[in-house]
């Protein structure tokens, strides 16, 4: 968990939501918790590299701060008088045996962490950081979920890669779609798998001041 603690909370509901977020998924979750606020959507542009030795659940909770981070500093750089706003950033990895796997850079590589992951059981922890615009207060954290593949041969690999489905997505594959049958089970919350712990990120809206239900 990360806090910057020098900020009391508001009590005065933010006017919007922005996403920092171009992750599809991402806003489809978002979506489903029917705020009554708008949401907004501002891809940030913030560097994912982190230091070999960080353990799993502190990279995802500071490349979610750096996400929001970067989001905020871009509309607060706009000037003016910017309604207020707070900032949700995200990040997800699989972790194989303490190994951390992002997105694949080409199909070579899917098939190689697909080959690694099948019939094994892994991590995927997704970290979710709020940042409130105006006042600058921060809260970030992670949840893990366990997820159990199912032996796969080389041909369903090729198969899978050849969907496309594997291209943009931490571990090469997505429970969400055609990696549902490739998955025996899982232990934890499914959404955090999918790219956003939505239970998670509803307690954190809310301590910002913004109820679901
Ligand atoms: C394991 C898994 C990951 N994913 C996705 C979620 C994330 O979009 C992606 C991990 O990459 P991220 O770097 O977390 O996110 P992103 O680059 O897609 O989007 P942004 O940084 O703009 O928010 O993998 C699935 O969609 N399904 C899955 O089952």
């Amino acid at each position: 968990m990360i806090v910057n603690s020098a900020y009391t909370p508001s009590d005065k509901m933010p006017e919007r939501v922005v996403l920092a977020s171009a992750s599809p998924r991402r806003r489809l979750l978002m979506d489903s918790l029917g705020l009554r606020i708008p949401v907004e959507i501002v891809a940030s542009d913030a560097d994912e590299t982190t230091p070999d030795e960080w353990l799993p659940a502190k990279v995802v909770e500071q490349l979610a701060v750096r996400k929001a981070e970067a989001v905020r500093g871009r509309i607060l750089s706009e000037g003016g008088m910017q309604p207020s706003a707070v900032i949700v950033g995200a990040d997800t990895i699989v972790v194989l045996n303490g190994d951390k796997l992002g997105k694949p850079a080409d199909a070579e590589e899917a098939a190689a962490m697909l080959n690694r992951l099948q019939g094994k059981p892994h991590e995927v922890f997704t970290g979710v950081a709020l940042i409130d615009l105006h006042s600058g207060r921060m809260r970030a954290e992670s949840r893990v979920t366990r997820v159990h593949m199912k032996p796969l041969d080389a041909a369903r690999i090729e198969r899978y890669i050849a969907s496309g489905e594997p291209k943009d997505k931490a571990g090469s594959y997505g429970i969400q779609g055609l990696g549902a049958v490739l998955v025996d089970r899982i232990e934890g919350c499914y959404f955090n798998v999918v790219g956003l712990p939505v239970s998670l990120l509803a307690e954190l809206l809310a301590d910002f001041g913004v109820e679901t239900i």
